[in-house]
């Protein structure tokens, strides 16, 4: 945390990029009706309900699982597949509209593997003290809850991989200590450098034939898995500790991710 909003809204907005936004999924595969709302009433129970008896309290959702890891895997467990195949759907839907890139914008990226399947991993980092200050300025998404409190907003940034770990997964790391001018500078130039390795006609080709597609995606995952495999070897040798070549001190992030 945090950025990856901010960024995504700078590549939506300003480089007409497609969006696929994690967060809002999970929102919709847990609605009233829906499976991964009656697993969830059925495992939390009424206490996760508001007093309609009907909408989920997320803030008392998240009073439980962001102080309890164990709760937390169970709400993983039932949240995670239905985004992960909501997200596979939003892709295919790119593709299909002959998108040159399209954005995955996922909290957890690292953490739930699927770094593995996407072409280039952004990580949007801000240092501690920061990320705790912005997550407390942040106004709630229903203006009649509080924003987060000190406790609150710590026991989210615990919940996540530290940023030691994920940078070893980046592609690319985009500093949002500045202002937001300065993250976009930067989301500017690497879009520019995306357009540069992303050449108009192979573009069309692989999507006037799939299965070349297909094989370049494959190439491209299997690089990465390397590359990083390579990674976290030389750190494991004690060598090569700062592996992303532009990384910072000791923030922790956010992550992004572009799948071409
Ligand atoms: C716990 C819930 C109800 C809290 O809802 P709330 O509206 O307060 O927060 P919101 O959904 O906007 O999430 C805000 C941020 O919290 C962090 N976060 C959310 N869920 C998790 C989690 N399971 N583990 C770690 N961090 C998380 C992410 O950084 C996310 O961007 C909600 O986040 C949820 O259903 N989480 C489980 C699904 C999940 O993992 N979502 C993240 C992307 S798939
Ligand atoms: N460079 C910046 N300067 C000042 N405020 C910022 C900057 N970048 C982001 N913010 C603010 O920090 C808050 C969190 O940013 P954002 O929503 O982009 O993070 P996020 O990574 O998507 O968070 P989450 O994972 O919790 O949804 C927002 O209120 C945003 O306006």
């Amino acid at each position: 945390m945090l950025g990856k909003s901010t960024v995504s809204g700078l590549l939506s907005s300003k480089h007409n990029l497609p969006i696929i936004d994690a967060d809002y999924l999970a929102r919709a595969v847990i609605l009233p009706g829906t499976r991964g709302y009656k697993a969830i009433v059925s495992h939390f129970g009424d206490k996760v309900l508001k007093p309609d008896g009907i909408s989920l309290d997320r803030q008392a959702i998240s009073d439980i699982v962001f102080n309890d890891e164990r709760e937390r895997k169970v709400l993983n467990g039932i949240v995670h597949p239905a985004v992960r195949r909501a997200m596979v759907w939003e892709v295919v839907k790119c593709w299909l509209s002959g998108q040159w890139a399209c954005v995955l914008d996922v909290p957890l990226l690292i953490e739930a593997g699927l770094w593995k399947w996407v072409g280039e991993v952004v990580v949007v980092y801000v240092n501690e003290p920061l990320q705790l200050a912005r997550l407390k300025a942040r106004p709630s998404p229903n203006p009649n809850e509080p924003r987060l409190s000190t406790t609150q907003a710590l026991s989210r940034i615990k919940a996540q991989m530290p940023l030691s770990e994920k940078l070893t997964y980046a592609d690319h790391v985009l500093d949002n200590s500045g202002t937001e001018k300065d993250l976009q500078v930067q989301v500017d130039s690497l879009v520019n450098k995306w357009k540069k390795q992303s050449s108009g006609w192979t573009q069309k080709l692989y999507w006037l034939v799939p299965p070349l597609g297909l094989w370049a995606a494959l190439v491209t995952v299997s690089v990465r898995w390397l590359r990083h495999n390579r990674k976290v070897a030389n750190k494991r040798r004690g060598r090569g500790e700062n592996a992303t070549a532009d990384s910072t001190p000791t923030p922790r992030e956010e992550v992004e991710l572009h799948t071409r």
